[in-house]
């Protein structure tokens, strides 16, 4: 099979990183930022940023209401941090005016970890994600928002083993929605990256048969 086409949506954010992060794991990574590009690719990532920035500018360019259908209509999504907030149903601690395009069944607090840290290494428990071994996951953290409830229907992948604020979800996944609040594309751990490549190539896969049978 050849290999999945993901667009890096390209307003805002750490776009690069994530592309090559993406290509070192088998997938071609392209930078997306018109309506008319959602439809030559097989998923999207929402980068990390600023998710006020990334609101306003979503809207502004008439992105915001044709990701949204995308992502009700099943195409595989993986935001990080401000992309993890951009998945929330509900937010904590964000401005009255802050919308999300939702899709995960939580409610996820900005700038948990502390808005005075500004970036930080932290271990995790994710034995989905990196094995049963207790720490098994170690990113970074950048004014990182967590996950404060999570819906029935929300797999937990990850949370934080020791650190100041142990015990904290902060990696999910729901149906064809992933979400990080840390920064797998930053450092050469390629482990989340090539999870959610395996995501694509099986929804792919189900559509392909979908349309042979
Ligand atoms: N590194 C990040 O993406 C930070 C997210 C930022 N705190 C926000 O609310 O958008």
């Amino acid at each position: 099979m050849s290999r999945p086409e993901i667009g890096v949506l390209a307003l805002q954010g750490d776009v690069r990183e994530h592309i090559a992060a993406l290509e070192a794991a088998g997938a071609r990574g392209v930078q997306l930022r018109r309506e008319r590009e959602l439809d030559a690719v097989d998923a999207v990532v929402l980068p990390g940023g600023e998710s006020t920035t990334m609101d306003k500018l979503l809207r502004a360019f008439g992105l915001a209401a044709p990701l949204r259908d995308r992502l009700r209509a099943g195409m595989p999504t993986f935001g990080s941090c401000a992309g993890m907030i951009l998945l929330a149903d509900r937010l904590v601690d964000a401005p009255a005016d802050q919308r999300t395009l939702g899709g995960i069944d939580m409610t996820v607090r900005r700038n948990a970890f502390g808005r005075q840290i500004e970036s930080f290494e932290q271990r995790m428990d994710a034995p989905d994600l990196a094995g049963e071994t207790a720490g098994a996951l170690r990113a970074v953290f950048i004014r990182a928002p967590w996950v404060e409830e999570a819906g029935p229907g929300v797999q937990v992948l990850a949370t934080t083993a020791g650190g100041t604020h142990p015990g904290k979800i902060v990696a999910v996944r729901q149906g064809s929605l992933l979400a990080t609040a840390f920064h797998p594309e930053l450092g050469d751990d390629p482990r989340v990256h090539r999870f959610f490549v395996r995501m694509v190539q099986e929804s792919r896969q189900g559509r392909q048969q979908v349309q042979s049978s």
